[in-house]
Formats: C-alpha cells, structure tokens, sequence
C-alpha cells in the first residue's frame, strides 16, 4: 500500500507549472508575498527574485531550516516555521499593505486555509491569490449556480473573491505523485457582503443552513434550521420557486431571501 505523505508533502516537480504558478501574479517588483508552505522551495526559489518581499510559512522544521539556511543571503526573504491556520496574518503583513498569497497547498486543510484567506480579505490584508489544490475541490470553489459542483464552498468563496480556474496539474507533476489531480485558481479577493446588503457574519451562517442537507429543498433546510412554514411563506420572494434547492440559486437571489428574513430568525 502507498504510505501517505505526511503534511500533504507532495514536492512540485514540473518546471512549466511552477513558473506559470508565479507568472499568474504579474509583476511583483513592488509587492509583498506571501507563500504557504514552501517545501523544498520550487515557488519559492523563483518568488524570492521577483518580488520586493516574501514570507514563506513552513509548519515542517526540517523544511523551515533547509530553506532558512538557502535563503539566508537574500534579506527579502523570511522563512516562518509556523502553521499557516495559527499564523495571524495582520502581524506579518506590513502595515497598510494588501499582500498577495501563493501556495502549492498541503490539501489536507485546503477549506480551512481558505476561510482564512477569506477573513484576511475582508479584512483589507490580502488582495490575490493562486493556489494550487485538488481538482475536485478547485472544482467545487470555481463552480456555477446550478451546476453539480456547486454549494457551500462556491458560494462562501464567490462571496468572498472573484474565481479564475487558471490550469490543472498530473499527478506526475509532484513527487511523490498524490492520487488526485491538481488545479491551480487566482482569487481576487472582492467580498460582496456590502454589495448585496447584508452582514458577512448572519449571511455565512445562513449559507450554511441553507446549504446543510444538498437533497434537501430550501424550504425544508430552512425549516430544518427552525423557521415556520408560516415564517418562510410570509418572505418567500416571488423570484424564487417553493421547491428550489439552495444549490440553482444565484447569490443575488440567496440574499433577496436572506434579508426578507431576519426579524423572523429563530433564536
Ligand atoms: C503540497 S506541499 C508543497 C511544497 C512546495 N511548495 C512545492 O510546491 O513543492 C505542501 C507544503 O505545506 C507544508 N505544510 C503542511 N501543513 C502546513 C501547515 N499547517 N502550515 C504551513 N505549512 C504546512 C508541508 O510541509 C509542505 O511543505
């Protein structure tokens, strides 16, 4: 049996990607970067001439000193032994400054990197990203309303960011190869929350109710998260059908229902 990587260790080994994974964030001359687990540094060799500064977040020590030692005559770079879910990102980013974030990610905590680069995006700390995931989650961030991929991730992330499906990856383009195939996104992070009027914090958890059960309708998630049949008939939008799934509809449509909801949210 294949033993598994631990940390989600697969090493990028494709020349070509690696440097399409830097190129799809343009001139870097004057921005700061930050890389989630660098690794060996294939990303990170080429970051390092590119841009005015770069972070690298590394959990693995081994790794963090390898790379601390490489880089140890280029003052732009600052390797971090750290994991990138308990980095707290305000402090490493300079003061005012929008970053960018790269990273070939340890899939293993793919979605929870990202709420985190959501948070930072709200936040004004973080402006793009490219990340490299696995293609069925790629799949899932990038996906349209209506389509089969489509639920609670596309929706908090198409809340949060523009999403560019940019390229996918083998599982021969890393070593050691990982069972799944690989896709690279860029993220402009744009949250929508003001846009659509509503407050990011209710809305992400009515996402999440109306998101809980995919074979459900809205109407019976709703119901299932403690609305009356009452409640949802006095709010329900005209543009919405009785019996649609959360998953066909657009956000604008999710927040129409959202806002005609809230002096009726169970306690
Ligand atoms: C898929 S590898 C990518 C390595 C390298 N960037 C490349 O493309 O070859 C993921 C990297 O993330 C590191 N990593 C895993 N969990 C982490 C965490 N919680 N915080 C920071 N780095 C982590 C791993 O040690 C590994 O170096």
């Amino acid at each position: 049996m294949k033993r598994k990587p631990k940390l989600g260790q697969n090493f990028l080994v494709d020349d070509t990607a690696r440097h399409a994974i830097v190129d799809a964030l343009g001139d870097l001359r004057s921005r700061t970067v930050i890389e989630i687990g660098p690794g060996h540094g294939s990303i990170t060799e080429i970051l390092a001439d590119r841009c005015h500064r770069l972070i690298a977040l590394e959990l693995d020590s081994a790794l963090a000193a390898e790379l601390t030692f490489r880089f140890r005559n280029q003052p732009q770079v600052q390797i971090v032994e750290i994991d990138v879910l308990k980095a707290d990102l305000r402090t490493l980013v300079p003061e005012g400054e929008a970053v960018d974030v790269i990273g070939n990610l340890p899939y293993y905590i793919t979605s929870d990197i990202l709420l985190k680069l959501f948070a930072a995006g709200s936040a004004g700390i973080v402006s793009r990203a490219v990340l490299m995931m696995q293609r069925e989650v790629a799949d899932r961030v990038s996906a349209a309303p209506g389509v089969r991929d489509y639920g609670l991730l596309s929706a908090t992330a198409q809340m949060n960011a523009q999403v560019e499906h940019l390229f996918t990856l083998p599982p021969a383009a890393f070593s050691p190869p990982p069972d799944v195939y690989s896709t690279v996104l860029r993220l402009h992070f744009a949250p929508r929350f003001a846009e659509l009027g509503v407050d990011a914090p209710g809305f992400d958890a009515f996402l999440k109710q109306i998101f809980a059960q995919k074979r459900k309708t809205l109407q019976n998630n709703l119901r299932a998260a403690g609305y009356s049949a009452e409640q949802l008939a006095a709010a329900w939008p005209d543009s919405i059908p009785p019996q649609a799934r959360a998953e066909a509809l657009p956000l604008e449509s999710i927040a129409q229902l959202y806002k005609a909801l809230p002096e009726m949210k169970p306690a």
